[in-house]
Formats: C-alpha cells, structure tokens, sequence
C-alpha cells in the first residue's frame, strides 16, 4: 500500500476529489495548510489576488491505495489539478506498512 499526498490549490480540490472518486478511491483526508514551492520572488494569483511568494494557502489531499491503484490515482489527481501555472502543487508517495479498519478489523488492503 501507498500514501498519496497531494499539495494542490485550494479550488482545485472538489475536481480532485471528484477525479479520485472516478477512479474508485473510497477515501481520503484533506488539510487547509499553507507552503511555499521553487518559485520564490514569483508572484502567484490565489482567488483574483497576486501574492509575493512567501507562504500560500494550499489543500493537502491524503490518499491510502493498494500499490495496483497508485498510478491511475497519482494520473486522476494530475488531470484534475494542473492548470499549467506556477504553485500547481507536488505530489509525494510514500511506503504504508499496515493499515487497519477500526469498525470491522480488517487489515491491509481489504482495509483500504
Ligand atoms: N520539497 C517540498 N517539500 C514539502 N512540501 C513542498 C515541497 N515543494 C513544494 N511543497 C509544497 O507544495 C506546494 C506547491 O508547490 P509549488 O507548486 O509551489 O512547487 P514548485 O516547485 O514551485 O512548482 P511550480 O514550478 O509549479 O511553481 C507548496 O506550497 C508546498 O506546500
């Protein structure tokens, strides 16, 4: 299994959400938090207002699939938050040893 994480514009985060859902993702967290890129001394527009880059709003998206389901999820959040423009965001995989549902006591994927 595989952690996501996903550091996306804010009002891309229902085209996100909605593009998992098209590629069977049961679940995921979401985080208002804020962060900076490459692109430091770029200004950047957040809803019609050009920011100095310093720290900017952002939305991390967290998402836990089987390893089978990492690209076609890591594609499904690309195709819905790129906008071709400085601060789209990055994409961070990672390594899940176990996960565990805590209603029925499932483990790993079928857990998932
Ligand atoms: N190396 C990193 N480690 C942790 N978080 C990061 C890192 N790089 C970017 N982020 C997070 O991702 C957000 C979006 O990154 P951003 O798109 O600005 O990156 P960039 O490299 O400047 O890309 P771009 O060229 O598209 O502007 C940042 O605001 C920050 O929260």
């Amino acid at each position: 299994m595989k952690q996501i994480t996903a550091i996306i514009k804010p009002f891309k985060l229902d085209e996100v959400r909605e593009s998992l859902a098209e590629v069977n993702v049961t679940g995921l967290t979401v985080t208002e938090v804020k962060g900076f890129g490459r692109q430091k001394g770029h200004t950047e527009l957040y809803r019609g207002a050009e920011y100095v880059v310093d720290f900017l709003p952002k939305v991390k998206v967290e998402v836990v699939v089987d390893d089978s389901v990492v690209e076609t999820a890591v594609d499904a959040i690309i195709k819905a938050a790129r906008t071709g423009k400085i601060g789209d965001g990055k994409i961070f995989v990672q390594n899940i040893e176990q996960v565990i549902r805590i209603r029925t006591g499932e483990t790993g994927p079928d857990a998932v």
